[in-house]
């Protein structure tokens, strides 16, 4: 059964395909997607894979209603950046979302929450739509400190940003330890964050788009979906199996609110 999104919001998936793939690899995955694909009403789909396949994903999709996006993206402009991406450039080729601040970047490449938030306002400044991530570790649910956590990820783009800015932007709840673990957060933990993430926004918070991140698959997306802070989810591993995607994607657009 089909029901209307809460709030009027459309719901949204994303597959976030990470550092995975190759030419042949990726042409068979988007082929199996569209051979399966059902058309969505309610829902938008996304696909980002690495900057070298955004081409070939690019033309993969043309006439298709998934869209493409990238992972991350410099926050300058142009100039002397080796091995950088800029947001124009993605514009420039067609790109409509761009991931920021994913926890695995802010890890492992060290970015702050004040390259965060330049990199978000760049994606704004080209025109495109900021999937802004924030999650908390094991270790700062375990001290209390997630919503805090949170807090403090949201309010430096905010502050950075400007709260009005959301209105083209959507936020991404990944807990870190529930990213790649196949542990979930279970639809409570996950609802309570959310509605956190909407009370943050104030008048704007009904009108944003929230994603859950973090082990979402076919198995457990319906009872994710069904909260009604959770408008969609961001993919990784599920991203890279057509039957997965396809499945998670139609959980959201059946998704009893
Ligand atoms: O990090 C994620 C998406 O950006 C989630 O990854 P998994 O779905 O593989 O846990």
């Amino acid at each position: 059964m089909t029901s209307q999104p809460s709030a009027g919001r459309r719901r949204l998936i994303v597959g976030n395909w990470k550092m995975n793939g190759n030419r042949q690899g990726n042409d068979r995955l988007l082929q199996e997607i569209l051979q399966g694909w059902n058309p969505l009403k309610d829902t938008d789909t996304v696909i980002c894979p690495p900057f070298v396949y955004l081409q070939q994903v690019a033309q993969a999709l043309k006439s298709c209603q998934i869209m493409w996006g990238a992972q991350s993206t410099n926050a300058e402009q142009a100039g002397a950046y080796t091995g950088e991406v800029s947001a124009s450039m993605l514009a420039d080729m067609g790109c409509r979302y761009v991931i920021v601040g994913h926890n695995e970047r802010r890890r492992l490449q060290g970015e702050d929450n004040a390259q965060v938030a330049a990199q978000y306002t760049a994606v704004l400044d080209a025109g495109l739509i900021p999937i802004l991530c924030v999650g908390e570790s094991s270790e700062q649910r375990e001290a209390g400190q997630a919503l805090a956590t949170i807090e403090s990820q949201l309010h430096a783009v905010i502050d950075h940003a400007g709260l009005e800015s959301f209105a083209h932007a959507v936020v991404a709840y990944e807990p870190i330890w529930a990213v790649g673990t196949g542990k979930t957060a279970t639809p409570e933990e996950a609802e309570q964050v959310h509605g956190f993430i909407r009370e943050t926004f104030g008048h704007l918070g009904q009108q944003l788009t929230i994603l859950y991140g973090g082990s979402v698959k076919p198995s457990n997306a319906a009872e994710l979906f069904a909260k009604a802070d959770i408008d969609g989810a961001l993919l990784g591993g599920a991203s890279l199996n057509a039957e997965d995607f396809i499945a998670v994607c139609q959980h959201a657009e059946s998704a009893d609110k």
